[in-house]
């Protein structure tokens, strides 16, 4: 088994592998034909509205629930029919209803240590997550990020080349997730591929090298967080208060606009760089100055609204 330690960084070889999943409830496809590919050493990200059929993506890719059709594999395996060899490179996060509230967490390291054919000695693993002051405490009385630092312990515990981490973040405070982010960007530079599943803009932005947005059951989009906010329709944002009015149907006309809005006097358009230049010539053009003009980027934010549009219709 390879070691956190000893793995190396990006190598274009596919760690998990996952080809036209199809996952039905009640008739009712909620994965429907999801393809992606992980590469090794990366962080992989899936994002999605709620209901996206997420969580049930990659409980295929855990080997907990059977795909209806499609094909899953991790390190070449099918986690089904090899879930005992796929649990030892994959390690899946628990969910809190998982770990009795009196473990300790010494005990709580111990334990899942012991399920392991070659665990990872919880010693470093534990001072690595900052859990070494906490060892005696009961799962039940840790904080929310003390838990989740537990949770990514005990994913690694079994010395895994993936883990799976699912709504990591979710109810920690800005500091507890900031600190997480630095853990999980830590484990990939253990040389661990990290397949996370976030709700949060912010994270998939910072954190993952390539993002799937799910929607629907289906992929709506596979890129960069950069490739991701570029496919925007509204990639760049100018705003200004413009020191006299401007003729609504020259707004509407300039080139490859996304939208126009009016508030409290001021002037917000989104569209490209091409949106920019036109709207500076503009105003130069009648003469008039753009008061506290300011131009943004769009954010993933942008473009997460604009890839998951239909579904919020
Ligand atoms: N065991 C189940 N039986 C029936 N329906 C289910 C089951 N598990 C999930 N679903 C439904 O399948 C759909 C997809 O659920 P899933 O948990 O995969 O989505 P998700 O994208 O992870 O959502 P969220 O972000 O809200 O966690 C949802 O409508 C959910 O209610």
């Amino acid at each position: 088994m390879t070691s956190m330690t000893s793995m190396t960084r990006t190598t274009g070889q596919p760690v998990i592998e996952v080809d036209a999943l199809r996952k039905s409830y009640g008739g009712r496809a909620v994965v429907d034909g999801v393809s992606f590919a992980v590469e090794e050493g990366e962080i992989f990200g899936i994002l999605g509205p709620n209901g996206a059929g997420k969580t049930t993506t990659v409980e295929c890719v855990e080997g907990l629930r059977v795909p209806d059709a499609g094909r899953v594999r991790v390190t070449g395996l099918d986690p089904v029919a090899d879930h005992e060899r796929v649990s030892r490179v994959l390690g899946a996060q628990l969910q809190q209803s998982e770990l009795q509230p009196k473990l300790t967490v010494r005990e709580a390291l111990e334990l899942y240590a012991s399920f392991h054919p070659s665990p990872a000695d919880w010693r470093p693993l534990a001072e690595r997550l900052g859990l070494t002051q906490k060892l005696t405490t009961r799962f039940a009385r840790l904080s929310g990020g003390q838990k989740q630092r537990l949770f990514i312990a005990l994913a690694l515990i079994g010395n895994p080349r993936v883990v799976v981490l699912d709504e990591l973040t979710t109810g920690l405070d800005p500091r507890a997730r900031r600190d997480t982010w630095e853990l999980i960007e830590d484990v990939r530079a253990g040389g661990v591929t990290v397949l996370l599943v976030t709700h949060f803009m912010e994270e998939a932005q910072r954190l993952c090298d390539r993002i799937a947005v799910i929607d629907k059951g289906r992929v709506a989009a596979l890129d960069t967080p950069a490739g991701l906010i570029q496919r925007s329709a509204s990639a760049t944002v100018i705003s200004f208060t413009p020191s006299a009015a401007l003729d609504d149907a020259e707004l509407n006309a300039l080139p490859a606009l996304a939208s126009v809005a009016h508030k409290d006097g001021r002037i917000t358009l989104s569209g490209t760089d091409e949106t920019v230049n036109a709207v500076i010539t503009l105003l130069a053009r009648h003469h008039i100055t753009a008061h506290q003009l300011r131009v943004m980027d769009a954010t993933l934010d942008d473009a997460f609204l604009d890839l998951t549009k239909e579904t919020a219709a």
